[in-house]
């Protein structure tokens, strides 16, 4: 590995430092890169939110950072150790929620949960775990007859049952229901109240926009954007579109200025003017324009 060593200064350690810290992350895979000089930051207590196209890179990311991924070149911090050669006790302070299927096949959920209860330090009870992803009625069901959905939500449990500082989520919420994954939702919102980090990636934009303080989107190799979900693409946010009918056809003009087209139009037309709308882009809307860039050529 050519992988620059970040000698962790001692303000590292410190509650202020970023729980995460990528500078110029690369990785090939047989000669093809798909990170090419990666930068990130995700600052302790936030809800980070990493989107992108099917093999942007996410998963190769989180599992960098989580340690269990060789990377061929960059500066990578988490939580004040280079993932590449910290230890148990580095280890113990992170949970994880990867896209493999878990073992424990042959356990019942709540054996399963037990079980694992014992690699921690101080674990959340299972009972708690049970009812906060709503598996309560498959406490006794083994986890080899679990739906793709359920094992999800017991992965989602045993990540973090430990009470992990910084807890890595990629894609959790893939295959469950929408009623699980807004108890997922509120899961994650329980742990960010207690000051834990946590980086998620999701193919759900509308779980980004609900949980994540910031979001940040890979396309061809790098982070192209950073920002609040709210305000991700401001300069494509910037124009508006105003559509009406007229005369039974429908018009359309995209403006930055859709008050002064409003003024105008309304001005011109004596009565109600049909079918008026003005949108701008949502999150998806620029999500889309952002991974279509020079930059993100997927
Ligand atoms: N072990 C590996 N060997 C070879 N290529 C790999 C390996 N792991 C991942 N890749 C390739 O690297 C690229 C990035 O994969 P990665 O899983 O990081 O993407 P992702 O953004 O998480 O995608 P998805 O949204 O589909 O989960 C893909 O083209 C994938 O085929």
């Amino acid at each position: 590995m050519t992988s620059t060593q970040v000698a962790p200064p001692a303000a590292y350690t410190d509650r202020d430092a970023p729980a995460v810290s990528v500078r110029g992350l690369r990785k090939s895979y047989g000669g093809k890169a798909v990170l090419d000089g990666l930068d990130l930051e995700v600052r302790r207590g936030e809800c980070f939110a990493l989107l992108g196209p099917n093999g942007a890179g996410k998963t190769t990311t989180i599992e960098v950072l989580e340690g269990v991924r060789r990377r061929d070149d960059g500066g990578v911090a988490v939580l004040g150790a280079d993932p590449a050669t910290a230890g148990r006790a580095w280890r113990a302070r992170l949970g994880v929620v990867s896209q493999g299927e878990g073992a424990a096949q042959a356990l019942t959920v709540r054996e399963a949960l037990d079980h694992f209860a014992a690699y921690h330090a101080r674990p959340r009870r299972t009972a708690e775990l049970l009812a906060a992803v709503g598996l309560e009625e498959k406490a006794g069901t083994r986890v080899g007859r679990l739906s793709g959905g359920q094992r999800r939500r017991l992965a989602v449990a045993l990540g973090v049952q430990g009470r992990p500082e910084l807890v890595f989520l990629d894609e959790p919420t893939t295959g469950m229901d929408p009623v699980a994954r807004r108890q997922f939702w509120e899961l994650v919102r329980g742990l960010r109240a207690e000051g834990t980090t946590v980086l998620l990636t999701t193919h759900y934009l509308d779980e980004a926009a609900e949980l994540a303080d910031r979001v940040g989107v890979i396309a061809g190799g790098r982070l192209v954007e950073v920002a609040p979900p709210a305000e991700l693409g401001a300069e494509l946010r910037r124009i508006a579109t105003v559509t009406w009918l007229d005369g039974g056809s429908r018009r359309q003009v995209r403006t930055e200025a859709p008050a002064a087209v409003l003024r105008d139009l309304l001005a011109t037309t004596p009565h109600e003017v049909p079918g008026l709308t003005v949108t701008r882009p949502g999150l998806e809307d620029v999500y889309l324009q952002l991974v279509r860039t020079p930059g993100g050529d997927q």
